[in-house]
């Protein structure tokens, strides 16, 4: 870059704003959407209202709805959480790592075979490649690539995504490693926009 041409930093209502623009139009440029998520550089201070953990799973908080047009969600991975293999129903993911570490490994969609007597079976899901994404690392995904398991594989550290799912879904399909079975999920979100849940604003009471 050359003086001012640098891309200057852009914070996470930038972004939001920079994506609304870049979805205005019908032909959406997703390679211009995966480098405004790259070009934004992780600020917990900017995120930490939309990280809730739970002890048990990982969680998924709504950010945006970027105008029906993506969704734009921050999941926070407890150590050793990770999700199901699964697919994104047609849509474009980009993940962006905002804290700590996480794994994607990547499948082939299940095959079918035929056994001896002419019955259909499918086999275990053939792993394509596996990754690690450290802090600020961007990824895509969509179905033609294949299907993918996230996992926060750290035993110490928690960590932090931020997915932008386009067109937004609220069910997926979740595949079984051995059999290759396709089953739907439905999408959930553990927290909208940043509210506290009740529990959390109980919790947050002065202790009588
Ligand atoms: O949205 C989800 O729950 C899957 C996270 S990996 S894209
Ligand atoms: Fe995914």
């Amino acid at each position: 870059f050359h003086g001012n041409s640098a891309p200057k930093s852009i914070n996470l209502k930038d972004l939001i704003e920079q994506l609304y623009e870049a979805f205005a139009s019908n032909d959406v440029d997703i390679d211009h959407v995966q480098d405004l998520m790259a070009t934004y550089r992780s600020n917990p201070q900017e995120w930490r209202k939309f990280a809730k953990f739970d002890r048990y799973r990982y969680t998924r908080n709504l950010v945006d709805e970027g105008n029906g047009k993506f969704n734009l969600i921050v999941l926070c991975w407890g150590e050793g959480h990770g999700s199901a293999i699964h697919d994104h129903a047609d849509a474009h993911c980009i993940m962006k790592i905002l804290q700590g570490e996480l794994c994607e490994t990547k499948y082939k969609w299940p095959k079918k075979y035929l056994d001896n007597q002419g019955n259909e079976f499918q086999g275990e899901l053939e792993e394509i490649n596996r990754c690690i994404y450290k802090n600020n690392d961007v990824t895509y995904i969509n179905d033609s690539i294949g299907l993918h398991r996230v996992e926060n594989l750290s035993t110490v550290n928690p960590a932090v995504s931020l997915h932008l799912y386009s067109p937004p879904f609220s069910t997926c399909s979740v595949f079984n490693k051995q059999t290759g079975q396709k089953s739907t999920s439905k999408v959930t979100f553990w927290s909208k926009f940043g509210e506290r849940r009740n529990r959390e604003i109980q919790n947050a009471r002065t202790p009588e």
